[in-house]
């Protein structure tokens, strides 16, 4: 990727001020900045840098600062809020809603109630997931406690779906027009044809919270993983999203005084980078879904979530997500040319992400709840 695609260094209009500052002294991410206007307008270059970038590093900023991003930015901002509200609950509130033993990963996981390893360490974070089906009316209605119920919260979240939904289509037409699919998918309809807003998937809205944390090797919040399905939209406010890099591609190197923190460049060892948020703009992250389709020619990068950098790690973070699955009844396999190998055993999109999910509330499950992180790993050049 060449230099100048590098997220340039920071300035002072490009940090949430209501935030301690993300620190300019450890490696960051060199993720290139898309705009979602010249995405919609079709610019060549813009979409030439854009798929580059899924399958480089599966992960790019999307500016949103123009008409056609600006009402998004506002329906996330809304939901930093409302999440902030549902969070605040007694815990003893929030586990109603919690449907692991209904063979569901919709609703609340508790803090500690994940695994971030095979040995069953718990993670350091809470989530509440919100089904798209559920709220456009597509599948029964999910229990949920009273401050996410109102016609008002249904028809922001609706919003806020309807806008992450239409993003994630055009990085999924983008992606369609360039991979060699075969004659049977295009006839099908292509990859936009397994993706419909009104048919059933595991969509979801996710909130995430993890509480004020010292940076500590120790701090892991969510552990290393690829997202399971198609394309994944995402809010940061706070720093402690890292990225693994593959072979080949360097940090970005601080340019501030000072010195990262022992810790924290422990945290950025093996490739490892922290993420740095920008106001005006969400992540967009390919997952497993995509990688299957275009047989590897796609790339869902492994990442997680540490102690947020420098004084960040004294407040409490929160994130904001959309994940767009394929539909409910999909094959994941190869639809691109020369992909397909015979026998090749095949489970629908909805196995996958339940095994995938689930698997990952127990250490018995975390061998089934393995995605693409292997060869997501080959495919770059594994790291020492
Ligand atoms: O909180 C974040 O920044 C990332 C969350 C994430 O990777 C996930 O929920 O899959
Ligand atoms: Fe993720």
């Amino acid at each position: 990727m060449p230099h100048s695609d590098h997220s340039p260094s920071p300035n002072p209009s490009e940090a949430f001020t209501d935030l301690p500052p993300f620190p300019d002294n450890v490696p960051t991410a060199p993720f290139p900045r898309i705009s979602l206007a010249k995405l919609l307008t079709h610019d060549t270059d813009e979409e030439e840098r854009c798929w580059r970038a899924c399958q480089e590093l599966g992960f790019f900023y999307l500016d949103l600062q123009s008409s056609h991003g600006s009402a998004l930015l506002e329906d996330a901002d809304r939901l930093f809020e409302l999440m902030k509200g549902f969070y605040e609950l007694p815990v003893e509130e929030k586990t109603k809603y919690d449907f692991k033993s209904k063979g569901s990963y919709f609703g609340y996981k508790g803090y500690g109630e994940g695994i971030i390893d095979k040995n069953g360490t718990r993670d350091r974070n809470e989530f509440y997931n919100v089904s798209k089906d559920d709220v456009l009316g597509l599948s029964e209605r999910l229990p949920s406690p009273e401050v996410l119920n109102s016609d008002s919260v249904r028809s922001l979240f609706k919003s806020y779906i309807d806008q992450s939904h239409a993003i994630c289509s055009s990085i999924i037409a983008l992606v369609d027009q360039r991979l060699p699919l075969t004659a049977k998918a295009r006839q099908d309809g292509g990859l936009e044809a397994l993706h419909r807003l009104s048919a059933t998937s595991g969509d979801q809205i996710r909130f995430v919270k993890a509480p004020p944390q010292r940076p500590s090797t120790k701090g892991v919040a969510l552990g290393e993983h690829t997202d399971f399905g198609s394309v994944t939209v995402l809010f940061n406010r706070l720093g402690g999203l890292q990225v693994r890099l593959p072979e080949g591609l360097e940090p970005a190197r601080s340019n501030g005084d000072g010195e990262a923190t022992e810790a924290e460049e422990r945290l950025c060892e093996d490739g490892w980078c922290y993420v740095k948020p920008l106001p005006g703009h969400c992540m967009v992250n390919l997952g497993d879904a995509l990688v299957k389709f275009s047989n590897g020619q796609l790339r869902s990068n492994i990442h997680r979530v540490v102690a947020p950098p420098g004084r960040q790690g004294e407040v409490t973070r929160y994130s904001l997500v959309y994940f767009c699955r394929p539909e409910d009844d999909v094959l994941l396999g190869s639809l691109v040319e020369g992909g397909e190998e015979e026998g090749d055993e095949k489970v629908t999109s909805k196995e996958w992400i339940l095994r995938r999910a689930l698997g990952r509330r127990d250490a018995s499950g975390w061998e089934k709840s393995e995605g693409t992180e292997d060869g997501s790993m080959r495919r770059g050049g594994m790291r020492a």
